[in-house]
């Protein structure tokens, strides 16, 4: 494709973008505008983009947009199986992992072969997470294991992490149970920390590298392996304790890793999209394989929704549309991720990786340099502690930083006054909403100043200081409840969304060629040491 730059919807959004932009406080008041909310029906996530920059005739421009980039188009090659990874001469199917079971024709547009070979190692891996978990696979010992540990980096690490935080009530609670613990940093502490309270002979290592080559992951490994050995698990017992997950299972068979202990995905997975995968190992040793099919579930009707969704109200659309107004029309270059529910501790680093190592590239897929902003600084982390940090940036700093909110409609944790807390923080996700977008104007704020008591004298001076200049676009993405399928869902939303930006844009998403120069580097450097 050619620069979007040329397409008539974008040269339609450049003049709209020139014109004097009405405050989000007046876009707010004009009748209408709740009609701007969508969902995707059998996924229980709705989203509110009432508080976008933009009016319908804007919205009607950037849909006309993804319609010119050919986001339909592109889609369906995707769900094709087409060599969409230009640069690596590779499909992109982590769609594929999570298709219905048995499924055929449209339902599984990848195509027999690949749905069967899916399925065969979907099928060992739940069988062996739920023997694990039931301690049927023995230890060294004869034991049933007590403990995991996921030793892995990056898209092998963040996905089933992020995931077994998310669902925390359905693994165990550290009393009983199978306990799995992730390690991905090589500073001896990491692991350290890990292993000093576990026993070796009762601790299985699982290995996930899709290239079983990386630098961090093999360090790990190699240091895990030793503690093992150190801890009585000598050399020719160990295999028992191992577990590879990989795409190179020639090279994890080479270090020792048995055969039957080795889960396999395939090079049209990339690692920012594969906790579908056998990557998924350790959240599905976490949660049972039964709550890891729902969660593959979840994220397959997303993609149905993706699939057949008119683009109005198709989410992955509605999100990644925003986007494109905020970062190439508003040129506001971040983009804040911010959850409320404390289990998704980790869904910021999470779509971080997915966004930034997808969408930070500034080539076009037609070799091209691009003429446009690409993927937003993507940051964030949970909402409330936010707003005791960095929130006071977003309200009066000077950069302007559209907001994500993530929030669920009901919660079940089993606390007595689980309902007054999620009370309040659902209070606060819908306050900081509305406080980003209308702000506080002089007037309104000398007449709080004079409601609290204050003199006209004493509230002038500080008039300035005190108001809010608001008009931040944000959205609020609801989820009924925090279950495996609405999370499945809600990571699908993200990886679509990712998608439909690189195809605007008119970029490959699926390769990373600067963290290769990074770790191309740290071997040449090895070398000459
Ligand atoms: O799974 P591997 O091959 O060890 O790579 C780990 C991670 O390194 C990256 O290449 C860069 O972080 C990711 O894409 C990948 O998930």
């Amino acid at each position: 494709m050619t620069s979007p730059t040329t397409l008539p919807a974008w040269q339609t959004l450049t003049q709209f973008a020139a014109l004097p932009q009405p405050h989000l406080r007046e876009r707010l008041a004009q009748p209408g505008r709740e009609a701007m909310q969508a969902s995707a029906d059998g996924t229980g996530i709705r989203l509110d983009f009432t508080r976008q920059a933009f009016d319908g005739a804007i919205w009607a421009a950037l849909l006309q947009l993804a319609r010119e980039a050919g986001v339909e188009a592109q889609r369906d090659a995707m769900f094709r199986g087409d060599t969409i990874n230009t640069s690596e001469q590779r499909a992109v199917l982590h769609v594929a992992l999570r298709g219905t079971p048995g499924a055929t024709g449209d339902a599984a547009p990848w195509g027999a072969e690949i749905q069967q070979l899916v399925q065969n190692e979907l099928d060992r891996v739940c069988a062996f997470a739920d023997r694990v978990r039931a301690g049927e696979v023995k230890s060294s010992t004869g034991a049933a294991f007590t403990d995991v540990v996921n030793i892995g980096i990056g898209g092998s690490d963040l996905g089933p992490r992020m995931a077994a935080d998310a669902l925390a009530p359905l693994c165990s609670d550290g009393k009983t149970g199978l306990r799995v613990h992730f390690v991905s940093n090589p500073d001896a502490w990491a692991l350290h920390s890990t292993l000093r309270n576990l026993d070796p002979k009762t601790t299985m290592v699982i290995v996930a590298s899709k290239t079983f080559t990386t630098q961090e992951t093999m360090t790990n490994a190699a240091s895990a392996r030793r503690w093992l050995e150190d801890g009585g698990v000598i050399d020719g017992q160990q295999s028992a304790h191992l577990v590879a997950i990989t795409a190179a299972p020639q090279k994890s068979g080479a270090a020792g890793y048995p055969a039957e202990h080795t889960f396999t995905f395939w090079d049209w997975v990339g690692g920012r999209y594969s906790v579908w995968s056998a990557l998924g190992m350790p959240l599905a040793m976490a949660i049972g394989s039964k709550a890891f099919r729902e969660f593959l579930a979840g994220g397959q009707a997303m993609d149905a929704h993706f699939r057949s969704a008119p683009l109005e109200q198709n989410l992955p659309v509605i999100l990644a549309m925003s986007g494109v107004w905020n970062r190439n029309f508003l040129n506001c270059p971040t983009q804040l991720l911010s959850c409320y529910p404390s289990r998704l501790v980790r869904f910021a680093p999470f779509v971080q990786q997915m966004d930034m190592e997808s969408n930070g590239k500034r080539t076009r897929k037609d070799g091209q340099p691009a003429d446009t902003g690409t993927g937003a600084i993507l940051w964030g982390g949970l909402g409330i502690d936010g707003q005791h940090a960095y929130f006071q940036l977003l309200h009066q700093g000077t950069h302007r930083v559209p907001v994500e909110f993530v929030g669920v409609e009901s919660e079940d944790t089993p606390l007595p006054l689980a309902a007054e807390h999620h009370r309040v923080v659902n209070l606060n996700l819908r306050a900081q909403s509305q406080a980003l977008a209308v702000g506080r104007n002089a007037a309104d704020t000398l007449k709080a100043l004079m409601a609290e008591g204050q003199t006209l004298e004493q509230a002038e001076p500080f008039v300035t200081q005190r108001s809010f200049a608001g008009d931040v676009p944000n959205s609020v993405l609801w989820i009924d409840q925090l279950t495996p399928h609405r999370l499945g869902a809600l990571i699908a939303l993200y990886e679509h969304k990712v998608f439909v930006q690189a195809a605007v844009w008119g970029i490959n998403a699926y390769d990373q060629w600067g963290v290769e120069l990074g770790k191309t580097m740290a071997k040449s450097m090895e070398k000459q040491s």
